[in-house]
């Protein structure tokens, strides 16, 4: 795939009328019986996922979390492969940075996927080297779903902002090649919208919705920039099909579906 991260999204999202990621956090624990047999569950999984998703997808979002072991990396790069094949980009939450020799490393990340997930707390210098990658999507942590996300990003600073306030004004400056995008929470619909008003231009990746029961309406309202962002959700959609046995695949296709057109009543 060539081409600026962000068209090629905005081409993805036009083509499947969709702004939905699909989350392909393939929880060993939670792939069905008749697939752990497999030489690897996780791919023989995710590859049934992305066969009954696919027309629904406006990108695929694997958790680094959930293949940080051999046969979890083997999957992960047959995933990646096989999303590609299909003409979905693979946007990896990796949630990555650290200091420079180290973030080079961390960024060669990118050479297989089109965007990825990183974590601002230890600066510019530690994101650089994705930042540098004008051809790859950088999003960058701003106000977390997670219940603990207020324990420091909610931290009001001596000039009066908030800490999230404060890295979605650094994202904006960091944005010199129209690369970079943030994560903001659907549980937090509040701050979603402020974050919105303060950075018009950068589009978001909202995860929360689903298991996390966050707010769908707010994440399409103040998520996509010029029509252009992602919601997530992982576990509402790969394994909505849990208790169908081989069917499982089938009922993701469905929830996926679903959720597109639940998401595009609040497009415009
Ligand atoms: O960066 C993320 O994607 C992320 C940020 C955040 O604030 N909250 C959040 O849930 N996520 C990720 O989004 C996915 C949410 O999964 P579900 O709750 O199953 O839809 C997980 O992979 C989380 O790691």
């Amino acid at each position: 795939m060539t081409g600026a991260f962000f068209d090629r999204l905005a081409d993805r999202i036009d083509s499947v009328d969709s702004v939905v990621s699909v989350g392909l956090d393939a929880d060993p624990s939670r792939i069905p019986d008749h697939l752990r047999e497999k030489d690897l569950p996780q791919w023989a999984f995710n590859r049934r996922i992305i066969d009954a998703t696919h027309e629904h997808a406006a990108c695929y979002k694997p958790n680094a979390a959930f293949y940080e072991d051999a046969d979890g990396w083997r999957s992960l790069r047959e995933t990646i492969a096989y999303a590609h094949g299909k003409d979905v980009p693979v946007l990896l939450d990796a949630k990555r940075a650290d200091i420079g020799n180290t973030t080079r490393q961390y960024a060669k990340l990118l050479d297989d996927v089109d965007a990825i997930t990183v974590n601002p707390y230890m600066g510019r210098d530690s994101l650089q080297p994705f930042l540098d990658r004008p051809e790859k999507g950088v999003f960058v942590l701003c106000r977390t779903s997670n219940p603990g996300g207020e324990d420091l990003q909610d931290l009001e600073l001596a000039s009066g902002e908030r800490v999230y306030e404060r890295v979605a004004a650094l994202a904006d400056l960091w944005n010199e090649h129209g690369n970079v995008g943030l994560v903001v929470g659907a549980t937090a619909p509040d701050e979603l919208e402020s974050i919105r008003e303060q950075v018009p231009d950068l589009p978001f990746l909202v995860p929360g919705i689903g298991a996390q029961g966050g707010d769908a309406e707010a994440a399409v309202e103040f998520g996509l920039a010029g029509g252009v962002g992602l919601v997530n959700s992982s576990r509402g959609i790969i394994f909505a099909g849990e208790d169908r046995g081989e069917a499982f695949d089938k009922a993701a296709g469905e929830a996926a579906k679903r959720l597109k057109k639940r998401l595009n009543r609040y497009r415009d």
